[in-house]
């Protein structure tokens, strides 16, 4: 699996980690940045590495900021994107089974790195349910994009 980084300056860290550890685990990354500490923009960042996940040159994202709510909402702002802000792993399962949430956003001002490790596992291994309730409100979520 081909997972797309990007982060702005609050979520450095975090990104480093998972630049580093992701691929310990079998999974390819992207990083479209930011790659210091110098203040900056998260749509310009954010944006990147969701454009790749919308035209499928990356399978999943994980975007990053210091709350995540920035990010989540950039990455939300490109067609065919479902990011999912999660500070705990039942969400990011819950997530993943009902949204099919292609795009993973947290805050390193807000969650510990081992949460941080927790979610992301759960995140990256829990299959999208099939279920078709679940598929008829993806849908409807699609269709919301088409009205734009
Ligand atoms: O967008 C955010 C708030 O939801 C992120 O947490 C940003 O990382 C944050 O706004 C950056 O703040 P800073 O004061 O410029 O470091």
């Amino acid at each position: 699996m081909r997972v797309a980084l990007a982060c702005d300056h609050g979520a450095l860290e975090y990104k480093e980690i998972l630049k580093k550890e992701l691929p310990q685990e079998g999974y390819e990354v992207v990083d479209f940045g930011t790659y210091s500490h110098e203040s900056c923009d998260y749509p310009d960042y954010i944006a990147k590495a969701a454009q790749a996940v919308a035209k499928g040159e990356c399978d999943r994202g994980i975007v990053l900021c210091g709350t995540g709510i920035g990010a989540s909402i950039a990455a939300n702002k490109i067609k065919g994107i479902r990011c999912a802000l999660c500070s705990e792993s039942f969400s990011a399962r819950l997530t993943r089974e009902h949204n099919d949430s292609n795009i993973l956003a947290m805050g390193q001002r807000v969650i510990g790195e081992e949460v941080m490790r927790d979610i992301v596992k759960t995140w990256l291994t829990t299959p999208f349910s099939q279920g078709e309730r679940h598929k008829k409100r993806i849908a409807k979520l699609a269709r919301l994009e088409q009205a734009d």
